[in-house]
């Protein structure tokens, strides 16, 4: 047997024989513990901080806890297969990388080690609007390997277009709408440590690179970074959005589109209505709606209104891979992997996130057998009980 996951187990289980030198974490806590050592408060808390009193945040991890895995025995697990299939194309595991921005201030690796590490495990990367690198540097370190494009809507229509356009030419093979960031929460730890990383000119590498929002200026961004960055701030987010942009970006492009950051029903069935392709149940990681439903809990409702129409990706709150087994027995068809690959990325670079992900990728095949399943298409709600408070 040779499959992915049988891959991936082995490599995990072969450092027992030859240690790691550099001693990386097994032990998922205890990457975050040297994220906190390595990063000044500014960029951490940037990464580990939330809306508010954090409540969501914290609800979004524990509330997987409310559902135990019961597993089946005697089913011959032996041969197991990790892969799905989305939008026609088939994807060899049910992890994705969330898109993330600014992961300059993380690690000099930033994006383009974040997507390396996921194209060397075949994990798609999704590109945020606002990377550190430009999308084509990031499309072009990494090939052929699947890769989508995480739009934020600009408040001028002529940059958000010319995103797409630019996004389609490098090769990326969907679109990501996220709707939950029409502008940056109440964040508190941000506002007490004075860090917003883009004041300083950090994450805006598509904006300072794109023809639209350069014509927008009076003077290029190279004679007055400060007068761009401003522009950039005005600009960035789109409160006036409504379900009408969105039929106009499925007129606009051909590319498959998810719309990130649902989580009521009746959002889910016009997502349908608007004919996108997916739909991302997200909280954003807990970072913009404090006291919000966390996303493990908003998922069996959004299923029920979407009845298989579209595809149902989640995140927020994944963490080890019975977290994937539940999201996926709850009716996701894939998840997000966010702040994770961000620890990773603190602790050691392109290396770090490496290894988060074939951690995962080895912890979901594992559990994926012992739970008595040989593909993730088989996982079904009956196989989890929900334990009520
Ligand atoms: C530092 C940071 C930056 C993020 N930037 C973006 C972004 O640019 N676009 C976006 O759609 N989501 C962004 N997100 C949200 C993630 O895509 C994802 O929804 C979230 O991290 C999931 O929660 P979890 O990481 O706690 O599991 C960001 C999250 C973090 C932690
Ligand atoms: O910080 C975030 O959660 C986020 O989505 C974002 C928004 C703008 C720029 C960079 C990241």
């Amino acid at each position: 047997m040779s499959t992915y996951g049988n891959q991936v187990q082995f490599n995990v289980y072969s450092t027992m024989h030859n240690p790691d030198p550099e001693r990386l974490p097994k032990v998922y806590e205890e990457w975050e513990e040297q994220a906190r050592k390595v990063l000044a408060d500014g960029p951490y808390y940037y990464v580990a901080g939330g809306a508010g009193g954090e409540q969501t945040m914290r609800d979004n991890v524990c509330a997987f806890k409310d559902w135990k895995i019961v597993p089946r025995m005697l089913r011959n697990v032996e041969e197991r297969d990790m892969s799905i299939e989305l939008f026609g194309r088939k994807y060899a595991s049910p992890l994705l990388v969330a898109p993330i921005g600014v992961q300059s201030i993380i690690h000099p690796d930033g994006d383009v080690g974040t997507a390396k590490a996921a194209a060397s495990l075949h994990i798609p990367y999704i590109t945020s609007s606002a990377s550190s690198q430009t999308m084509e540097e990031i499309a072009g370190n990494i090939d052929a390997s699947p890769k989508w494009f995480q739009l934020y809507w600009n408040r001028d229509r002529e940059v958000t277009k010319s995103f797409v356009r630019r996004a389609e030419a490098a090769g990326y093979e969907a679109i990501v709408v996220t709707l939950d960031t029409p502008m940056m929460a109440w964040r508190e730890r941000d506002l007490q440590n004075v860090y917003l990383p883009f004041l300083q000119g950090e994450g805006i590498a598509n904006y300072l690179s794109d023809p639209a929002f350069r014509n927008a200026l009076s003077v290029p961004p190279e004679e007055d970074p400060k007068g761009a960055i401003a522009h950039w701030s005005k600009t960035f987010g789109n409160p006036g959005l409504t379900w009408e942009d969105i039929a106009f970006l499925r007129e606009f492009t051909n590319l498959p589109i998810l719309l990130k950051g649902i989580l009521h029903p009746e959002d889910a069935a016009l997502a349908v209505e608007y004919k996108v392709d997916g739909i991302i149940v997200s909280n954003h990681g807990g970072r913009q709606v404090d006291g919000a439903i966390s996303a493990i809990e908003a998922l069996p409702g959004v299923c029920e209104a979407v009845q298989g129409r579209i595809s149902v990706l989640m995140d927020s709150g994944i963490r080890r891979g019975s977290d994937v087994i539940k999201a996926l027995a709850l009716g996701a068809d894939a998840v997000l992997v966010g702040r994770p690959c961000m620890y990773g990325l603190a602790v050691a670079g392109e290396r770090g996130v490496y290894e988060i992900l074939q951690n995962m990728l080895a912890d979901l095949d594992i559990t994926l057998a012992l739970t008595g399943c040989t593909s993730v298409g088989e996982l079904q709600e009956s196989m989890l009980q929900q334990i009520t408070p």
